[in-house]
């Protein structure tokens, strides 16, 4: 096995940098470019020199011994001084030694997995961690890194191997007197998890939902003030505003965070008939992602003729509130009158459906459990057509036990390792 090396945390200037060493080879490398042997497991500050002896930085070097580290294997790290030249000199000297190779991405995390410290979940629960900016994000992916999904997996998995297992038991006393009636364990066993797989997988679009971003669409006439709006609710001048209707074409989007959620705002087109070729194409944009999107705010006085439709849980806002007078519950984004309030129902209208969020956070978990639930529906129809064809009910159940076993990464899971992988960052 390689030892390998990377920068841990962020490139660019900052008070500690640190790099990771793991491997076989991570204690010997320490005591070249410190001249003593590191302790076992433990912390120590000393000065890393290079080949020549020329000083490179004073660092404070953590060690940890296999198994008992982040990748399985033994683990050092350098807390260097975060100057860019420290940690590129550093990091030279290091590419230079024979016992290290640079890490590929996410390869630290791959070792992790490989050796047992984390499923695959956790892997996905990490890498979302490390990617979250809201705290809704934040305390998702610490579910999923905590292993909740894997272990709720392992559980359905258990149930369904003891299903099969009494299913078999019946198959081997085919010709003599069966000792019990297996059916009712058995059909028990199966609508447990079925209950489960059907909650976690109708939450699971949710989940994904918190995890990638919720799209909320400005929609409205031309002139309303969408574009006015969308700059005053992320502080920012994102799109271009001006008194001529049809100033906006493409679509417009803001990233920000509201009410801890993470949410794109995107500014359209102004709806109406056109002549214009180019404000028509805009248009159609419009009703497009705003069909899609997860919730609309229409910022209109009225709702007809606007040609995208009102579902439920969408808002309506009548716009340019300051011309109304304070008495007006609209919203204008050129006063900011009835902002704190727009925003608050927003984050109110997300918050309430993330409450139904599931564990399961991306589309392959969910592919994985409604495939094992459509085994498992089948295996429940078999099961009541009686004990000869309890062989074909227990083949099924063996097909969703292995797409759990594909959901936590047990089986088949290295034609999946390189694509989740290669999106995490180096020194991961
Ligand atoms: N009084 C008042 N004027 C506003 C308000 N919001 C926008 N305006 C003005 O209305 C005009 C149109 O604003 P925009 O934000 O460009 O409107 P829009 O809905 O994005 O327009 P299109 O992109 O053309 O569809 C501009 O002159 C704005 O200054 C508001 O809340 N109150
Ligand atoms: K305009
Ligand atoms: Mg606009």
């Amino acid at each position: 096995m390689d030892t390998i090396f990377a920068l841990a945390t962020a490139q660019g200037k900052a008070g500690i940098a640190v790099i990771r060493i793991s491997g076989p080879q991570a204690r010997r490398v320490v005591e070249d470019l410190s001249g003593v042997q590191p302790p076992e497991r433990g912390m120590t500050l000393r000065t890393l020199r290079d080949p020549d002896g020329n000083r490179l930085d004073d660092a404070l070097i953590l060690t940890f011994t296999a198994p008992a580290s982040f990748t399985g294997e033994d683990v050092a790290e350098l807390h260097l001084h975060g100057s860019t030249a420290v940690v590129a000199q550093v990091l030279r000297i290091l590419s230079d030694h024979d016992a290290l190779r640079m890490a590929d991405p996410g390869e630290f995390t791959r070792r992790a997995l490989e050796n047992g410290k984390m499923n695959l979940t956790q892997v996905e629960g990490l890498a979302d961690l490390i990617d979250s900016e809201t705290e809704a994000q934040r305390k998702q992916a610490q579910a999923v890194l905590s292993g909740k999904l894997g272990h709720l997996a392992d559980r359905w998995r258990r149930d369904l191997i003891r299903a099969a297992s009494l299913l078999e038991a019946v198959i081997d006393f085919a010709d003599e007197e069966v000792p019990t009636d297996v059916t009712p364990e058995v059909r028990e066993l199966l609508q447990g998890v079925l209950g489960d797989l059907d909650r976690e997988v109708a939450g699971s679009r949710i989940a994904e939902r918190i995890r990638t971003g919720f799209e909320v669409a400005i929609v409205g006439p031309p002139n309303a003030g969408k574009s006015t709006l969308l700059n005053a609710l992320s502080g920012r001048d994102a799109a271009i505003t001006s008194e001529y209707a049809g100033t906006t074409r493409d679509i417009v989007e803001v990233k920000m965070e509201l009410g801890g959620l993470p949410v794109t705002l995107l500014d359209t087109a102004g709806l109406r008939d056109t002549g214009d070729y180019v404000e028509g194409l805009g248009i159609a944009r419009a009703k497009e992602r705003a069909a899609r999107a997860d919730l609309r705010v229409f910022l209109s006085d009225t709702l007809d003729g606007l040609d995208v439709a009102m579902t439920e849980g969408d808002i309506h806002v009548r716009p340019k509130a300051d011309l109304a007078g304070g008495a007006s519950d609209g919203v204008s984004g050129l006063t900011g009158q009835g902002m704190d309030r727009l925003v608050d129902d927003i984050a109110r209208i997300l918050s309430d459906r993330s409450s139904g969020a599931a564990l399961a956070t991306r589309e392959r978990h969910r592919l994985a459990m409604s495939d094992a639930r459509d085994y498992l529906i089948a295996a429940q129809e078999v099961l009541e057509s009686g004990p000869e064809r309890y062989d074909i009910a227990a083949e099924e159940l063996r097909s969703a036990i292995r797409k759990l076993e594909f959901l936590v990464g047990r089986v088949d899971v290295e034609s999946l390792l390189d694509e989740i992988f290669s999106s995490f960052c180096l020194g991961k």
